[in-house]
């Protein structure tokens, strides 16, 4: 398995976004440290999500940045991509992994201890925990589980534990301690008036 960078960017494919744009300023700075998640909105045709994943593969190989789908994993092996993330709504986290292979990334969303273990029992490399804050990004999340969710996760697993959710640099602290390995950021990337430069605050935030 490739190792993990600790800051994930998942792209905005919002209308208005510029998610290629954000990812090249950010791998300008974040280089190895950074992840890339290809996330496009549910209306988004399998077609869309294969050209945007090609072109994201593309933009991190020089940079040796992993890359990962969300949700469409035949995008994901289509594409060339390091591996997926899935939560609730889509393939099993053990379903996932025989259509991944034993040796891709493959990220699942746990929200509470007990899921957190079943997803790594069931080949989960990371687990995504959140919303550890309020976030606008996404609609018809649960109540944010802060950092004490996050610790309650990290207690009871052995892989990295990423933090999603109205994550930014000056949270960064607390969820480290509460025993997350890395954060993953639409928001705080995409909606950056510098995004190079906000990609550094969240590096350094993270100690890289
Ligand atoms: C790192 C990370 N964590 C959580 C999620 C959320 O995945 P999911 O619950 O499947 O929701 P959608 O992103 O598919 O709407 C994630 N994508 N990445
Ligand atoms: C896609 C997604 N999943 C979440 C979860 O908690 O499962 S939170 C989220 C959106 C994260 O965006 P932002 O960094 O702008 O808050
Ligand atoms: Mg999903």
């Amino acid at each position: 398995m490739p190792s993990l960078g600790r800051l994930h960017l998942i792209t905005d494919t919002r209308p208005g976004r510029d998610p290629l744009t954000v990812l090249r300023a950010a791998l300008a700075v974040a280089r190895a440290e950074l992840v890339v998640q290809v996330r496009v909105e549910d209306d988004a045709t399998d077609r869309e999500a294969y050209d945007l994943t090609r072109r994201v593969v593309a933009l991190c190989a020089p940079y040796d940045v992993t890359c990962l789908v969300n949700d469409r994993l035949h995008v994901a092996l289509a594409a060339g991509a390091a591996g997926g993330h899935v939560g609730a709504d889509d393939l099993p986290v053990g379903a996932a992994r025989r259509v991944l292979g034993a040796t891709a990334v493959l990220g699942a969303t746990a929200r509470e201890p007990g899921t957190a273990a079943g997803a790594v029992a069931a080949g989960a490399s990371y687990l995504g925990v959140g919303p550890c804050h309020t976030t606008g990004t996404k609609a018809g999340l649960p109540a944010p589980i802060g950092p004490a969710g996050v610790r309650a996760v990290a207690d009871a697993v052995d892989v990295p534990v990423v933090a999603i959710g109205g994550v930014t640099a000056a949270r960064v602290p607390a969820l480290l301690a509460a025993g997350a390995y890395g954060v993953a950021v639409v928001g705080a990337l995409s909606g950056a008036a510098d995004p190079g430069r906000a990609t550094a605050e969240l590096l350094g935030a993270l100690g890289c």
